[in-house]
């Protein structure tokens, strides 16, 4: 499978915080990938590093271009929502899909309509005067008319209640991805996202902690729900983290049997959101 996103090294330093600390990761093409990490992890730094927005050390290679020196070209390629706050409050619409048309040669104006009449997003609207969801709803449209092969979503749903969202990634997944299209997103909402990845990849205090497919984590991460007796003799077993459940303890193993397990309680392939607190913090 081709790789569309490597770095190897990578390192962004400010004053003397590593935000982003030797990071060696590899994107396949197609994959929908979710990158998780607490607050300050360097999600963000992360991502503008692979699109040339924020200065790195060591190397990162994007669709085989140098985000560095070749960002021109890379951004024919490669559509970025960062935050809704960037488009232009005091435009009309239908200026807006002007503007993209004039500026982006892969945008697709009559696509961008055809996304939009399904809103109350009408061409004569101010930016300005939409709300918040409104104006996720016209970003969306105007990325998703764009032919690029890779998109970054940082945050994409920040402040949106939970039907936006969820419509959001629906939207996302039924209109724009296909298997020639690779999207990263980084999110805070693991469970709402989770059914949508292929990938997920853990980032914190700058590194890379995980870097899994979905198919990875059902086989080699297991859940145990104990209850009574069998949460201690689940406990004494090593593993990643755990956490309380009514009359027991949920535990997260890497790299432990099924079979061994299976005699202390029910066994299930752990949420991402569970995964990621376990690694994070062990028992808690
Ligand atoms: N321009 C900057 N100047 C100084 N420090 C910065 C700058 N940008 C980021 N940092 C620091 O780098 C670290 C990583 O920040 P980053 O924004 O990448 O984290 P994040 O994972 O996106 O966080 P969040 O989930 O809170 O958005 C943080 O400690 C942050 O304070």
């Amino acid at each position: 499978m081709e790789t569309i996103v490597k770095t190897r090294n990578l390192t962004r330093r400010f004053g003397d915080q590593h935000a982003l600390d030797g990071v060696d990761l590899a994107i396949p093409s197609g994959s929908v990938v979710g990158l998780i990490g607490p607050n300050g992890a360097g999600k963000t730094t992360l991502l503008r590093s692979l699109l040339g927005l924020s200065g790195y050390d060591g190397e990162i290679e994007v669709l085989g271009y140098s985000p560095r020196s070749q960002r021109s070209q890379l951004m024919q390629d490669v559509c970025f929502i960062a935050d809704t706050a960037v488009l232009p409050r005091w435009m009309r619409v239908a200026q807006l899909l002007d503007y993209a048309s004039g500026v982006h040669p892969k945008f697709d104006r009559e696509k961008a309509e055809y996304f939009l009449a399904s809103t109350e997003v009408g061409p004569r609207r101010r930016i300005r005067d939409l709300s918040k969801g409104m104006m996720v709803q016209l970003h969306l449209a105007l990325v998703m008319a764009i032919d690029a092969r890779l998109l970054v979503l940082d945050e994409p749903t920040l402040g949106l209640d939970l039907l936006f969202r969820k419509r959001f990634y629906e939207q996302l997944i039924s209109d724009y991805y296909d298997q020639d299209r690779t999207i990263v997103i980084s999110t805070h909402q693991v469970d709402e996202v989770q059914h949508i990845l292929t990938d997920v990849m853990f980032i914190n205090h700058g590194k890379l902690v995980l870097s899994r497919s979905m198919l990875d984590i059902e086989e080699n991460f297991v859940q145990l729900n104990a209850v009574g007796e069998a949460a201690s003799k689940a406990l004494a077993i090593p593993h990643l983290g755990s956490h309380g459940i009514l009359g027991g303890r949920a535990v997260i193993y890497e790299g432990v049997s099924r079979e061994a397990l299976a005699p202390l309680g029910e066994l299930r392939t752990p949420s991402v959101s569970d995964l990621f607190v376990a690694m994070m913090g062990g028992d808690n």
